[in-house]
């Protein structure tokens, strides 16, 4: 089977071309092929496939096999693969995800995908349909319990759910630790991603990522969105800032006319090759 690695500041996943490819069982390949030391090794796994409602169809699969509804930097990646390798000449071009429909406008370079400006749609901030269960809309500095210690964290759905905490230093923060803890915590029926954010200044967030089903990663799209969203909603930020993730920085908007976030960002080819299933 032919695969292709991609990379979005960092959060790298193995993307199949699925108009030449035919994958069985995606979870179980999902699993294998994103172990680090026994497989290829990504933060999971992307299929790219033929859509009625849309020019193109997502599929994305976390290295753990769990299948996630968005994700923000494969969506970049895809709109690269999409025009570099011929399936679109389009320069705006929609897809379908598990969180509906999403517009991605590619700025090209030379007949190169140099960025793309991803529209991510509204935030859910009802705590029912994020989910979580805390009975809330927004859900504000709710309670949650990790290793002992009582954190307070703003839920926001970008598609996925996202737990959004912050602390005084992320860079020296028990990101594994209290990660891993609070994305099986019971409060979320379909588990959740977590993010610790530091405020640098109105325009400016440190964030780092533990990604439900894949862990630690250099960038969360998706996260760094729902970020935004959560710090605006505490009056910490501007509806438009610069996050800075350990794979690179990520632009943010939250438009307030039309309550959709977008953000923009490179995506980049790693390599080609065959895998045997
Ligand atoms: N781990 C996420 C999916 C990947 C999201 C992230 N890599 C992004 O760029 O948005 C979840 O289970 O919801």
């Amino acid at each position: 089977m032919k695969i292709t690695k991609m990379q979005g500041l960092g959060n790298d996943y193995i993307y199949v071309n699925c108009f030449e490819e035919t994958v069985k069982d995606p979870v179980t390949l999902a699993q294998k092929i994103s172990d680090r030391h026994f497989g290829v090794g990504s933060d999971g796994l992307v299929l790219i496939m033929p859509c009625e409602e849309a020019d193109f169809r997502m599929r994305m699969f976390n290295a753990d096999g769990s299948e996630a509804e968005m994700c923000g930097n494969a969506s970049r990646c895809v709109a690269k693969y999409i025009h570099d390798r011929g399936l679109s000449n389009k320069e705006e071009i929609s897809l379908m995800t598990g969180a509906g429909i999403k517009i991605l406008k590619l700025n090209v370079k030379d007949g190169v995908t140099e960025s793309v400006r991803v529209d991510m749609g509204e935030p859910e901030l009802e705590g029912l349909k994020i989910p979580v269960n805390v009975n809330a809309n927004p859900v504000i500095g709710a309670p949650v319990e990790a290793l002992g210690r009582e954190y307070r964290m703003t839920c926001v759905s970008m598609g996925n759910p996202h737990a959004v905490i912050f602390v005084d230093d992320a860079d020296s923060f028990d990101v594994h630790g209290v990660g891993a803890s609070i994305e099986v915590n019971p409060l979320f029926p379909r588990k959740t991603n977590v993010e610790l954010v530091t405020v640098k200044d109105r325009t400016h967030l440190r964030m780092r990522v533990w990604e439900r089903g894949s862990g630690e990663t250099l960038a969360c799209g998706t996260g760094a969105c729902a970020t935004l969203v959560a710090t605006v909603l505490n009056g910490l930020c501007e509806r438009k800032a610069v996050l800075e993730l350990n794979g690179g920085p990520l632009t943010v908007e939250w438009d307030a006319e039309t309550n959709h976030v977008f953000q923009e960002g490179p995506a980049a080819f790693v390599f080609d090759t065959e895998y045997e299933e």
